[in-house]
């Protein structure tokens, strides 16, 4: 029988597995293949692809931090800034350990495209720092954050490139960040940064934003697909601030929520797991293992659960050619960027499963970023409610978008989201007389 600290370092280790191992699960790759299909569908010339294929703008910084022990360590750092024609470009933060430049490249494109089909006046940008921030004092983490905003000082700022959270980052963190401009500039530019506590200009709803967002798409596809969710089971890789709020906001439509995992391995419950129990305890316990009144189970065992959803909410490359096969769920909910490989968005295909894709899928986090900076910049606050209603209201109409993109074209919902989201940013390009050859217009609805 395995004991418990090795089979926790062997799920360890599959969080650690690299993200870009091979040229198929390259992130970057993945989307300039894709872009490059809805360039075609959309007949759309050369140059439009040979705009979006790279980012605008890349930077990789050194970071130095001193440590508690007086050592400086240098980490390294980046910036993309994919495009910036709708607006300032915008987009998180990650740090962990396996992030890489094409990784971020590939988030920052996915902001462009979140961004055009969300109709939000915004470009697409992303940063990472190689860095596994358990290993570090929190004064250490607020040292590099401080750090890691300094080395970017010349192109970031809230007309030009604001940043959020994202993996391992979160309202402290922004808080941080935000402190260290407001230094360098001399005065408070609360709209540099979101995602931030609210007591320094955060919006209401922004930590729950990506989490609702997800389940208003899964509401819309449920409809579509005649899925009762009160009879729902899902099941749901990640819980982090995503994970864990799409938990919540599922719980309480009444969709059982039967399996759930994060970094440290998988908890299982026939009769449904105690989403807000689980959450006070992770709030203690940082992992999701020994919740009681469940029994573990790994990653695959998560994916080959009988459920309706399924809901990955971790990292890149997770629904594969080897994990597809195992999937039984109806709809696959895309809460984190970039979960299946294009080998693993076949075999879904061809099972039928219904995909709503990460650009769509996850992008009520920017589109409450979006409110969270407009509230900055007019110094006036609104109520939860009224962000709630907003975010549900331009959630609705992008996936009415999409979905009215794949019923007219006889598309998948991947296709359609990027046919979207290219589109709209083609019709500005046009606009700005950057091309000229252009044929199919998009109406931008949203
Ligand atoms: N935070 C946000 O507003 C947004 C985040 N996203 C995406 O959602 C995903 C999750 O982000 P957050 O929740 O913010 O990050 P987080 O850092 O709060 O949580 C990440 C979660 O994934 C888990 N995890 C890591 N490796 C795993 C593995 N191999 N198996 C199972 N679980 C694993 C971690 O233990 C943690 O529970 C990422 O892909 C991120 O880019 C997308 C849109 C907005
Ligand atoms: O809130 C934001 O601006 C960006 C969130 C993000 O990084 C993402 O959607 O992947």
């Amino acid at each position: 029988m395995e004991n418990i600290s090795s089979k926790i370092a062997k799920n360890n280790s599959k969080a650690e597995a690299p993200i870009t191992a091979n040229k198929n699960e390259n992130p970057y790759e993945i989307v300039k293949e894709l872009i490059k299909e809805s360039v075609e569908a959309l007949r759309l010339s050369q140059g439009v692809y040979s705009i979006l294929e790279k980012p605008a703008r890349v930077m990789e910084v050194s970071i130095p931090v001193k440590m508690d022990d007086g050592q400086i360590r240098n980490f390294t750092g980046y910036r993309s800034q994919h495009i910036d024609i709708l607006g300032p470009t915008k987009g998180g933060i990650r740090f962990h350990p396996k992030v890489d430049l094409d990784e971020v490249k590939a988030l920052s494109i996915w902001m462009s495209l979140k961004s055009a089909i969300l109709g939000l006046p915004f470009g697409g940008g992303k940063g990472g720092v190689i860095v596994d921030p358990t290993q570090l004092s929190e004064c250490e983490l607020e040292n590099l954050s401080r750090s890691y905003i300094r080395a970017l000082i010349p192109i970031i700022g809230p007309e030009k490139d604001i940043p959020a959270p994202d993996v391992n980052t979160n309202p402290q963190v922004m808080g941080w960040m935000l402190d260290e401009f407001d230094r360098l500039r001399g005065y408070n530019v609360p709209g540099f940064i979101t995602g931030k506590p609210i007591i320094i200009g955060g919006s209401q709803g922004r930590i729950e934003a990506t989490g609702r967002g997800v389940v208003i798409t899964i509401v819309q596809a449920a409809k579509r697909l005649n899925i009762d969710l009160k009879n729902a089971k899902a099941a749901i890789q990640g819980f982090g601030n995503v994970g864990s709020m799409t938990a919540k906001f599922l719980h309480e439509l009444g969709v059982k929520i039967i399996g759930i995992s994060d970094a440290s391995g998988g908890i299982y419950s026939q009769n449904g797991i105690d989403v807000p129990e689980l959450i006070k305890y992770v709030n203690n316990t940082k992992a999701v293992m020994n919740f009681p009144g469940t029994t573990r189970i790994d990653n695959d065992e998560l994916f080959s659960l009988p459920v309706d959803i399924l809901v990955p909410a971790a990292l890149e490359n997770q629904i594969t050619e080897r994990t597809a096969p195992m999937i039984q769920a109806k709809i696959v909910a895309e809460a984190a960027n970039g979960p299946t490989t294009p080998a693993g968005d076949q075999i879904l295909d061809e099972k039928g499963v219904f995909i709503i894709p990460d650009i769509l899928c996850n992008s009520g986090g920017v589109t409450v970023s979006y409110f969270e900076w407009v509230q900055n910049t007019m110094g006036f606050y609104w109520k939860e409610k009224d962000v709630n209603e907003k975010l549900e209201e331009k959630m609705i109409y992008a996936f009415d978008d999409v979905f009215r993109m794949t019923v007219e074209k006889d598309i998948d919902m991947r296709k359609a989201s990027y046919m979207v989201g290219v589109g709209r940013i083609a019709e500005a390009l046009k606009a700005r007389g950057w091309v000229k050859d252009w044929s199919m217009p998009i109406n931008c609805k949203a």
